[in-house]
């Protein structure tokens, strides 16, 4: 059984000019207990859509649809917003590209994480319980690998550096065991080693603590070296997915495979003034979204065919969406 297990998923909004689009077109997501999935896609292919879905936090004036939108097996669509919050906040956690924009500025490291240890995991009196917490922060602490303990407690956030700011938003997202970690772009911005520290830890606390990792990033080239499963989203629409290496080594639609060619090149590699190796033109606005398959107008496999969505593809778990897709030996 799959832990999360989301089947042709789709938000439906109305534009500001009237038109009722879907920002999200049914998209399907399968994620297994303690695995890191990593979904990649352009600015505005709804990653981050999805993640709110996820957590139960889509607008209430958009339509959400779903075939299936089962958390371990528990239909999420039956349940009141109530319930809701209660599944997200017990089983789900997640972190953000800019961890300063969340910690709490007027408050140390130290009380901060002391209020995110669940209140049931200490008991005893007033004086028994203060010390108990303050143990457990240090072993949140170490948990995550800071390991000047008593130094970061006092500290402020502002007085992190930008590893050490996430590895703290990372131990407050963790202090309840979460099932699932949603980190949406926890790196972007950060140096390749501060960065690697970080995926480094996720992959550690995924298979320490049996814990999904739902990794959002705009990079194909700087998803966690750990993923077992990639899924491609374009435009709210699913290109491919399946297990890294099968995508990473053997693409089949056009739209990962130009993601996978731009994070290879290196602009430093590039011949003086040559264009970048990335798809012509920019993602559509909510108001012009191509017919179809919404890749067509920038694909350069696109036929009249397109204007058709495509039926998916599967080889084992691998799948696409493509009137044309690569053929196996072509990447
Ligand atoms: N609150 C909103 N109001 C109107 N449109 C929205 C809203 N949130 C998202 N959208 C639309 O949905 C599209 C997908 O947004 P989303 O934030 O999920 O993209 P993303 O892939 O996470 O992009 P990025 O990598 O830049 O965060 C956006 O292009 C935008 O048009």
């Amino acid at each position: 059984m799959y832990l999360l297990d989301i089947r042709n998923l789709s938000i439906e909004m109305t534009s500001p000019k009237g038109k009722r689009v879907k920002i999200l077109d049914k998209v399907n997501l399968r994620v297994h207990a303690g695995e890191i999935h990593s979904v990649v896609g352009e600015s505005g292919s709804g990653k981050s859509l999805l993640a709110k879905a996820i957590l139960g936090f889509i607008n209430p004036r958009w339509t959400v649809t779903a075939d299936r939108l089962w958390w371990n097996g528990k239909d999420l669509l039956s349940l009141t917003p109530k319930q809701r919050r209660q599944v997200s906040g017990r089983d789900m956690a997640m972190i953000f590209q800019n961890p300063n924009s969340y910690l709490d500025p007027n408050s140390t490291v130290g009380e901060q994480l002391a209020e995110a240890i669940p209140a049931g995991d200490v008991r005893g009196t007033f004086l028994r319980r203060r010390v108990d917490r303050r143990t457990r922060v240090k072993r949140l602490l170490h948990r995550v690998g800071v390991r000047d303990h008593e130094g970061i407690m006092e500290s402020y956030p502002f007085e992190l550096s930008e590893g050490i700011a996430q590895k703290v938003s990372i131990a407050m997202a963790v202090a309840h065991r979460p099932k699932l970690l949603i980190a949406d772009e926890p790196t972007t911005a950060m140096e390749s080693s501060t960065r690697g520290q970080i995926y480094k830890l996720l992959a550690r606390l995924s298979y320490l603590q049996d814990m999904s990792v739902l990794l959002i990033t705009q990079d194909i080239g700087s998803i966690i070296p750990e993923s077992q499963h990639v899924t491609m989203l374009y435009c709210g629409q699913l290109m491919e997915s399946g297990p890294k290496d099968a995508i990473l080594n053997n693409p089949r639609h056009p739209y990962t495979d130009s993601m996978i060619r731009m994070s290879m090149q290196r602009l430093d590699d590039l011949p003086h003034k040559s264009r970048l190796p990335t798809l012509p033109g920019s993602i559509p606005t909510l108001e012009h979204m191509p017919i179809g398959c919404r890749l067509g107008p920038r694909c350069p496999k696109a036929r009249k065919e397109c204007v058709q969505v495509p039926r998916v593809s599967k080889h084992e778990q691998h799948s696409f969406h493509c009137h044309f897709p690569l053929a196996e030996d072509d990447s």
